[in-house]
């Protein structure tokens, strides 16, 4: 592959004069922040969104609190024109929210724009130029005063056209595209300039929204070049100092928080990083960055998977999997060591929540491998942890738990766990709640072997318990009796009778529910025949429960023959 022809950053991108505080700045608040999935997003899908999908967005984005929204290139398409006189007409655009259009620096275009917008109380015309040294000799043939001089001009169209619509309140937005492939003194000199001919102002402040068009460089140099606009640029606490980053190298998040570092106050991007090749920056990723770190997003993502299935209606491409926060994998671990620390970290969560008096979803997050709580964006729990051939004992132990109530002892975890791997080694595939529910069955509850006919326990004096009943395997039948200090041990004495050896090495018991009716489960851990294995009952009845655990464990090995 001939690398070599491709130059480093540094050689292609002038860099500023390094200072820089940003390393040592940390983001205490969420920036502004305005998506552009239906003009930017939307101009990167093979099939652009049709009115009824640009509403369904535009709706989303209401919903979600964002308070600027750019809604199109009306001067490039029917479609997009027609969509902001919608949203005009059927006066669609709250009191606290304010569109944006989108256009380039060419006075038909501009024009257009202006028209689009006429009725709406409250406007952001964005207008854009590429101003990097290949962009103005390829694709524009001007030099950089020749540039310069015709977005000087289309600025002044754009503050004519302004003056001209009274009704509405227009602030101004201004892209050097390509801005981080432009020279730093050049591109200060051209926002400047456009600060000037439109008076920024603290009471009107202009936007400079400085793109990563083609992210070129590792996140550190945007963050310089970023910071030396911060500074430089005139009329500071006039500037709302916007970003818009791309993620060609994949850093596109990353761009943007360093960026916020470096003075950035508003982060333009898209709804899961949709956009032109590899995308915008992904604002949802960004956001609950913030909320991962104690800081408020300002936007509502309690309901991320209905925010996700708007946004892959109306592009009509899907969210990777692992797509960071809205994946359908991302709060799900598969392998054994995460699984068990998992699961004891939420018992522990459990724990604390309620020795602070607290509800779960309020008390303070701290779950190893799960950086939020998938709770707080509408994820339950139950697909946190899943069960294939990597799973270790955890996995199958947090599934029985959560789907049916189970809390196995630590032993019978580790050997269900082999058969749990049997299974899923010989399948290949993932084992679901339903299946491991029936493997667990066929491995514990239904085991053929030795079953009880009628039988009784009694305790003819205390502290000695008496059982009595009728074995069966097959066609035999054989009733014995069997005493000890307790039922179960006066089973085993009864099964001693009947040819079987069994000792009990560990029991324990709980309810399946709360409630009067619940069903009990009894675990009991036995030696039988020299082997060590675990049986499991389950009954309305304690007593019944334990029985069948014991038997349980005793028909885990090869079949038991009575006498
Ligand atoms: C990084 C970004 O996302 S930028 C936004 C890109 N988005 C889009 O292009 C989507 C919509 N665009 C369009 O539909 C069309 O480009 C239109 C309707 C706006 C213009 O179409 P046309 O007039 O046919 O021009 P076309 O797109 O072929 O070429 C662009 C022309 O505008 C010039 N131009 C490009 N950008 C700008 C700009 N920001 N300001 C002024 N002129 C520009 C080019 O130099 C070229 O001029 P030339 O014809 O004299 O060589
Ligand atoms: C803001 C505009 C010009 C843009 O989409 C870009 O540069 O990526
Ligand atoms: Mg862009």
């Amino acid at each position: 592959m001939p690398y070599s022809r491709y130059r480093p950053a540094h050689e292609r991108v002038q860099l500023p004069p390094a200072e820089r505080e940003w390393p040592h700045r940390r983001i205490e608040h969420a920036p502004l922040w305005v998506p552009v999935d239906l003009r930017d997003g939307n101009q990167a899908l093979a099939e652009p969104m049709d009115p009824a999908r640009k509403r369904r967005m535009f709706d989303l984005f209401l919903s979600m609190g964002f308070k600027e929204i750019e809604v199109g290139y009306p001067s490039a398409s029917q479609t997009d024109f027609d969509f902001v006189r919608h949203l005009v007409e059927k006066d669609l655009v709250p009191d606290d929210v304010t569109v944006v259009v989108f256009t380039a620096a060419r006075h038909d275009l501009i024009e257009r724009t202006f028209e689009s917008v006429a009725g709406l109380p409250r406007a952001v015309v964005h207008m854009y130029t590429a101003t990097a040294p290949t962009w103005r000799q390829v694709v524009l043939g001007k030099d950089r005063d020749e540039l310069r001089g015709l977005i000087t001009e289309a600025g002044r169209d754009v503050a004519r056209c302004a003056d001209a619509l009274p009704g509405t309140d227009v602030r101004f937005e201004f892209s050097p595209e390509v801005f981080n492939l432009t020279e730093p003194d050049y591109v200060l000199d051209v926002c400047n300039a456009m600060s000037a001919l439109w008076d920024a102002s603290p009471g009107r402040p202009v936007i400079h929204n400085l793109p990563a068009t083609v992210e070129i460089a590792t996140p550190n140099v945007y963050a310089d070049q970023i910071e030396y606009m911060h500074r430089h640029l005139d009329r500071r606490d006039g500037v709302i100092l916007s970003v818009h980053p791309h993620n060609d190298r994949g850093t596109g998040v990353a761009c943007a928080e360093l960026a916020l570092l470096a003075g950035a106050q508003r982060v333009e991007g898209c709804l899961f990083g949709n956009g032109e090749r590899t995308g915008n920056v992904d604002l949802v990723t960004l956001a609950l960055n913030l909320y991962a770190q104690g800081v408020d997003p300002m936007l509502d993502l309690s309901d991320i998977d209905g925010i996700r299935r708007t946004v892959e209606h109306c592009n009509r491409i899907r969210v990777h999997e692992r797509h960071p926060y809205g994946g359908d994998l991302v709060y799900t671990a598969f392998s054994g060591t995460h699984q068990d620390a998992i699961k004891k970290g939420l018992a522990h969560h459990a724990r604390q929540a309620s020795e602070l008096g607290v509800p779960a979803g309020q008390a303070p997050w701290d779950v190893p491998y799960l950086p939020i709580d998938p709770a707080d964006v509408g994820r339950d729990y139950e697909a946190v942890i899943r069960v294939n051939s990597q799973s270790g004992k955890g996995g199958a132990a947090y599934m029985l738990q959560t789907a049916h109530g189970l809390d196995l002892p630590r032993r019978l975890q580790i050997e269900f766990s082999r058969a749990v791997q049997r299974a899923t080694e010989d399948s290949g595939a993932e084992i679901d709640a339903e299946e491991l529910w029936g493997l667990f069955r066929a491995e514990y509850l239904d085991r053929p072997g030795v079953a009880l006919g009628a039988w009784h326990v009694t305790e003819p004096e205390p502290g000695l318990h008496r059982f009595t009943g009728e074995f069966r395997t097959g066609t035999e039948r054989v009733e014995h009796t069997g005493t000890g200090p307790g039922p179960l041990s006066a089973l085993t004495r009864a099964l001693a009778r009947a040819g079987i050896t069994v000792d009990i090495l560990d029991f324990s018991k709980h309810a399946l529910d709360r409630g009067r009716d619940s069903l009990a489960v009894a675990y009991v851990e036995c030696r039988v025949e020299g082997a060590t294995r675990w049986g499991v009952g389950m009954d309305a009845s304690v007593l019944t429960a334990s029985v069948l655990a014991v038997l349980s464990a005793v028909n885990g090995g090869p079949a038991g023959r009575i006498s």
